[in-house]
């Protein structure tokens, strides 16, 4: 597959802080990519290198093909950039901002008020379209900031944190319309976030990125696979008895749980079980509680996603 985006040993140093270390990375055509880390992982650093904003200390940096440290203004056409926080012109209305910005990438004027409104459509704010940024809500400012990133028909999007401070109605419709935007034009994104959840939803791959370095690379499940192959299966469980449940019972079934094939660590808190296994032993589980005279008050076998990843690898 074409790839959009290649870094390799790509390293800053701000005075002697290694602020990213050694990077190197791929992201293909139409991919959408989720870097993820904690704050002062060195995301943002990234950006700006991938932007040809701030100087190399070594390593290579490919946009589009281009040479973003050497070729910058090249880059700048081929990528959209939506920051944290996108600045507008709070007394102008939204078309009036877009058409703006449109004609600063020389969209001559008849162009740029067509492809405004076919853009404010697409982002959902044509109804507001002659309102006063100012009066903007901040989940309307990112996707008029979105606006401004889509009217110079980027191949790449760049998005740093740019769900911060919405609510989660906002943040899910944002989420939905760069899933679907990119999808529809075949748009690269590089999604900048620590917010694991968000990347779980929006990204095909993803980056989990700690002190300027890369940890781990791949499909959320790939991901999974490597992490916790050794039993990769949860199952949690609920008995329930007529009678009350003793100590001495439950040591029992906790060691008939451990006797079922591939059943690697049983746990027990009062009448719940969590019990990992090299594979889904639900239906054992079930016949084995139900034949001791219990009953079951739930049965559920757990994915490993994002967040037990990214955990893990803290506790490492
Ligand atoms: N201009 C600068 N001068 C000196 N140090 C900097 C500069 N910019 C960033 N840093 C440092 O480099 C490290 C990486 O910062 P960066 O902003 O890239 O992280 P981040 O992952 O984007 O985090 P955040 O989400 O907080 O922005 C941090 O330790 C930060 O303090």
């Amino acid at each position: 597959m074409e790839n959009c985006i290649e870094i390799s040993g790509l390293t800053k140093k701000y005075g002697t802080h290694l602020a990213v270390d050694d990077l190197t990375l791929s992201i293909a055509k139409g991919e959408i990519f989720g870097l993820l880390g904690p704050n002062g992982a060195g995301k943002s650093t990234t950006i700006l290198m991938l932007l040809g904003l701030t100087e190399v200390d070594s390593g290579h940096v490919k946009v589009c093909d281009i040479d973003a440290t050497r070729h910058p203004l090249e880059v700048k056409r081929k990528v959209g950039y939506l920051p944290e926080d996108v600045g507008f012109y709070n007394d102008y209305s939204g078309l009036q901002n877009l058409v703006y910005i449109a004609q600063l990438n020389n969209i001559p004027i008849k162009q740029a008020k067509k492809d405004a409104l076919l853009i404010l459509e697409e982002v959902g704010l044509l109804d507001a379209k002659d309102k006063k940024v100012g009066t903007y809500s901040r989940g309307m400012r990112q996707r008029l900031g979105l606006a401004e990133v889509l009217i110079k028909e980027p191949e790449v999007i760049i998005l740093d944190e740019p769900t911060l401070g919405l609510d989660p109605e906002g943040v899910r419709k944002f989420l939905q319309l760069i899933v679907e935007l990119s999808r529809k034009k075949g748009i690269t994104v590089l999604f900048s976030s620590h917010h694991l959840h968000q990347i779980q939803q929006v990204c095909d791959r993803v980056g989990i990125f700690v002190k300027g370095k890369l940890l781990a690379e791949g499909k959320i499940s790939d991901l999974a696979e490597q992490l916790f192959s050794k039993n990769t299966f949860t199952t949690e469980l609920g008995i329930t008895d007529s009678k009350e449940i003793t100590d001495t019972t439950l040591n029992e079934i906790t060691e008939k749980i451990s006797t079922i094939k591939n059943v690697a660590k049983v746990t027990s808190h009062g009448s719940h079980f969590s019990i990992e296994s090299k594979s889904d032993v639900s239906g054992e589980l079930s016949k084995l509680i139900v034949g001791l005279g219990y009953g079951i008050s739930y049965l559920t076998k757990k994915e490993y996603g994002l967040d037990d990843i990214y955990h893990k690898h803290f506790q490492e």
